[in-house]
C-alpha cells in the first residue's frame, strides 16, 4: 500500500520529525513486524523507515511529495493519521527550527562522511538486517547499496561471527575474506545501548594491492634466495661492481678471496687500471687470464651499460686449474666418443667373433679382414708374429666365425710339452703302447675331431714330429701310439709362431715341406710399436674390462697418460699393454690412473734401462745414476732376456729368492722373457 504524502516543516523531512514518526507508528501499530517492512519512497529511492539515518538522507523539502509504503493495507482511520501527521503544524519557533537544522546539518554531515570513507561500511541491526551501506562496501561486494539495504546478511556477510557477536558484545572481531576479487581485513564492532547491542558495524579494509605487493615480495625474496643459492654453489669467484669498479655484491667464494687479498679493493686492482678505463668507452665484455695470490684466474667482465653509460660490471673469476680438469674431462669424453665410434664402425663390418679383438689400424683390419675371410673355409692357417699380439686370440675367432663353431677347440702349446711326451699328447696312445700306458688315450687331434686344433708354438714341434704331421695334415687320419688302425680326421688345422720359420727351416730346425704345407693362408699380427694408433683404444677397452674384472671404477687417466704409453716400444706387445693396464688399475688410489704411476722404464722414457744401438743392447753408464738405478737396469735387461726367475738368477749369479724379491720391488713381472729367443 502507498500513501502520498507532504510535511511543510521548515526543515522539511528532518531528524527529529523523521524520529517522532517512527515512535508515532510504533504507539499506532501493534504488528512490529509492519514497522519493519515500512518505507519512505522518495525521488526513486527507498528506505526503510526506521533508518534514520537513510530517512534524512533524502533530503525531503518542505511540500515536496513523498511515499509511505507498507506490504500491507491499513485502515482508513491509520491512512488519515499518517497523513496528519506530516501535515500538523507544529509550533516552530526560531529556536525549535534552528535547532532541527543544526541536527539535520550534523546528520547529513556525517552521512557524507561516512559514505566517503575509502574502506567499505556496513551497518547491520539486530535482525541482521543490512541497515547502511556506504559506496566502498557497495564497490567491494559488486552491489548496488540499495539492493543490500533492507535486505539480510545472508549470502553477503558470513553470519556465524555476526550473530556471535550480539551474544558475546565483544568489542571488535577481525578477520580476513575474500570478497569477490578482493582481499579484505573484516572488523566487526557492536553498537551497544542501554548494555544491549543494538546493531553492528563491519568496517572492510580492501587489502587487494597490499596482497599482491606482499606476494611479490615473497616471490622475489625467493628468487634471491635461489639465485644465492646457486651463485654459492658454484667454484668460479663471481661479483658485482658499481660504476667505479667498487665490488657492491659477491658469491662466498669471491668474499673469501677478497678477505684474503686485502689489496684488491676494486675491480680495477684485478684487470688492470687500463682494462677497467677501457669498460667506460666500450660496452665490450673483457676476457683475460690473469696470475692472483698465486694462482691463474680466467677473469670475465661483462659490463652493465644503462643510458650509454656504465653502472656496473659483472665479474667471474674461475681457476686455469679447473678450466684445465674441464678441458681434461671434454678430451676424456672425446676419447671415449672416439672410442665408440671406431668400436661400431669396426663392429659393422667384422664377424662378432673378432669383437673382442681391439685395434682400427690399418695393418690389424687388413689381418683380420683375412682372417674372417678364410674362418669359413677349412684351409690351414698359420698365425706369425710377436709374443703378445694376439695369435691365440685371433685363432680362436677364426674358430668361433666358422662353420665349426659348435664343436670342440683343441689348443696344444707345443713348446709347454716335453719334447717326450708331445706324440702321444697329439695323437694319443693304445693300452700297453708304453710302460705306464694302462688305458688307451685318445690323443688332441682326436679329441678335435670336428673342431679345429689349434697348435700353439709350432716352432717348437721337436723336428722327429714334423713328419708325422706333415703325414697326419696331408692323409687326413691318425695312428694312436702303438696302435695299428688309422683313424679318419675331420680336424680344421691353426698354427702359431712367434718365430720366424723361415730362419729355423734355413738353420735345418723345420721341414721344409711342413713349411710350405703350413704356409697355406698365413697371417701376421703385426706389433704393437708398428700400430700405435691402437694405444688408447686397447687402453680405453682394458679400462673398462679390468674395471669388471678388479670391482674398480677407476674414470679415466690424467692427462699425458696415453702419450707416455705411446712412446713406450712395448716389447711385450699387447699383454704387456694389458699386464700394465692391470697392475695400474689395481694399485689405483684415484679414479684416474696417473703418470707417475707408470712403470720407470715408461714414464721416463730418458732413463730406459737400455737402448737399441745397431741391434745390439747395452746398459749405459750415466754418472749421475745411483747403485740401486743401475741395479733395475741390470734386473730390467736380465728379465726381458731370460724366460724364467731361474735363469735370470743363473745369468746374474744370485738366487732365485733374490731374483723374486728384485723383480717385485722394482715392478718387473711383465717384462720377464720379453726378449727371449729360443733359437
Ligand atoms: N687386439 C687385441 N685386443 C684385445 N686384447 C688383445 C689383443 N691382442 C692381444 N690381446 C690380449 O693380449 C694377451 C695376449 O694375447 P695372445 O695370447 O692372443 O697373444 P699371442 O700372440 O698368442 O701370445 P704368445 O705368442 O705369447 O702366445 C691376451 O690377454 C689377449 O686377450
Amino acid at each position: 500500500m502507498r500513501i502520498t504524502l507532504k510535511t511543510y516543516r521548515k526543515n522539511g523531512l528532518h531528524v527529529r520529525l523523521a524520529a517522532k514518526f517512527i515512535t508515532f507508528l510504533q504507539n499506532q501499530i501493534s504488528d512490529k513486524d509492519l514497522i519493519k517492512h515500512a518505507y519512505i519512497l522518495y525521488n526513486g529511492k527507498k528506505v526503510q523507515v526506521n533508518n534514520l539515518l537513510a530517512v534524512v538522507s533524502l533530503k525531503i523539502r518542505p511540500g515536496e511529495e513523498f511515499y509511505f509504503v507498507v506490504d500491507r493495507p491499513l485502515s482508513e482511520q491509520m491512512v488519515a493519521d499518517i497523513r496528519n501527521f506530516f501535515l500538523q503544524q507544529e509550533k516552530e519557533d526560531a529556536e525549535q527550527v534552528e535547532t532541527d537544522r543544526i541536527l539535520m546539518e550534523n546528520s547529513l554531515t556525517l552521512q557524507e562522511a561516512i559514505s566517503k570513507i575509502p574502506n567499505g561500511i556496513v551497518v547491520i541491526n539486530r535482525d541482521l538486517i543490512i541497515t547502511y551501506v556506504n559506496r566502498a562496501a557497495a564497490l567491494l561486494f559488486g552491489q548496488d547499496p540499495q539492493q543490500m539495504i533492507n535486505h539480510r546478511v545472508d549470502g553477503i556477510i558470513p553470519k556465524d561471527e555476526l550473530q556471535e557477536l550480539f551474544q558475546t558484545k565483544k568489542p571488535v572481531v577481525t578477520k580476513k575474506l575474500q570478497l569477490n576479487r578482493y582481499t579484505v581485513i573484516a572488523t566487526y564492532s557492536p553498537i551497544l545501548l542501554n548494555d544491549q547491542v543494538i546493531g553492528i558495524v563491519a568496517i572492510f579494509q580492501d587489502i587487494t594491492s597490499i596482497e599482491k605487493i606482499s606476494k611479490e615480495l615473497k616471490e622475489v625474496k625467493e628468487l634471491q634466495q635461489r639465485l644465492d643459492l646457486l651463485l654459492h654453489s658454484v667454484s668460479d669467484l663471481i661479483g658485482m661492481t658499481d660504476q667505479s669498479g667498487n665490488f657492491i655484491y659477491m658469491n662466498e667464494v669471491m668474499e673469501l678471496f677478497l678477505k684474503k687479498n686485502q689489496r684488491i679493493q676494486s675491480l680495477a686492482h684485478i684487470i688492470g687500471r687500463e682494462d677497467f678505463s677501457k669498460l667506460k668507452r666500450n660496452p665490450k665484455p673483457i676476457m683475460k687470464v690473469v696470475k692472483l695470490d698465486g694462482q691463474s684466474f680466467v677473469i670475465k667482465v661483462n659490463p652493465i651499460y644503462f643510458d650509454k653509460e656504465l653502472t656496473g660490471t659483472v665479474t667471474t673469476m674461475t681457476r686455469l686449474d679447473d678450466v684445465k680438469k674441464l678441458l681434461e674431462k671434454i678430451e676424456l669424453m672425446k676419447q671415449h666418443n672416439e672410442y665408440l665410434e671406431k668400436e661400431l664402425s669396426r663392429h659393422e663390418s667384422l664377424h662378432k667373433a673378432f669383437h673382442s679383438i681391439i685395434g682400427t689400424s690399418k695393418t690389424l683390419t687388413d689381418t683380420l679382414n683375412i682372417a674372417q675371410k678364410v674362418a669359413s673355409t677349412d684351409s690351414t692357417v698359420l698365425i706369425t708374429g710377436e709374443s703378445g699380439t694376439g695369435k691365440e686370440l685371433v685363432a680362436r675367432a677364426i674358430h668361433e666365425a666358422g662353420k665349426r663353431k659348435n664343436e670342440p677347440y683343441i689348443r696344444v702349446n707345443c713348446a709347454a710339452i716335453p719334447p717326450t711326451l708331445i706324440e702321444s699328447e697329439l695323437f694319443g696312445y693304445e693300452k700297453g703302447a708304453f710302460t705306464g700306458a694302462t688305458k688307451t688315450t685318445r690323443g688332441k687331434f682326436e679329441l678335435a675331431q670336428k673342431g679345429t686344433i689349434f697348435l700353439d708354438e709350432i716352432g717348437d714341434l721337436p723336428i722327429e714330429l714334423q713328419a708325422k704331421l706333415l703325414r697326419v695334415l696331408q692323409e687326413k687320419e691318425i695312428v694312436r701310439i702303438g696302435g695299428y688302425e688309422p683313424i679318419q680326421l675331420d680336424v680344421r688345422v691353426i698354427v702359431a709362431t712367434n718365430k720366424d720359420l723361415k730362419k729355423l727351416v734355413d738353420a735345418g730346425k723345420f721341414r721344409e715341406d711342413l713349411y710350405y704345407r703350413l704356409h697355406v693362408v698365413p697371417i701376421h699380427l703385426p706389433p704393437l710399436r708398428n700400430r700405435k694408433d691402437d694405444i688408447p683404444l686397447l687402453v680405453e677397452a682394458f679400462r673398462q674390462e679390468l674395471n669388471q674384472k678388479l670391482g674398480k671404477n677407476i674414470k679415466g687417466y690424467e692427462k699425458g697418460f696415453i702419450e707416455y704409453l705411446t712412446q713406450y716400444n712395448w716389447p711385450g706387445n699387447i699383454r704387456e699393454l694389458k699386464n700394465v693396464m692391470e697392475r695400474l688399475m689395481s694399485l689405483a688410489e684415484t679414479d684416474y690412473l696417473q703418470c707417475k704411476d707408470l712403470p720407470h722404464y715408461i714414464f721416463s722414457p730418458d732413463q730406459a734401462p737400455f737402448k737399441e744401438d745397431n741391434g745390439e743392447e747395452h746398459i749405459i753408464l750415466n754418472k749421475k745414476k745411483t747403485l740401486k738405478e743401475y741395479e733395475k737396469e741390470i734386473y730390467t735387461f736380465a728379465c726381458q732376456n731370460y724366460p724364467s726367475f731361474n735363469q735370470i738368477a743363473k745369468a746374474l749369479g744370485v738366487t732365485h729368492k733374490t731374483v723374486a724379491k728384485k723383480v717385485r720391488e722394482y715392478g718387473l713381472e711383465p717384462l720377464v722373457g720379453k726378449k727371449y729367443q729360443n733359437t
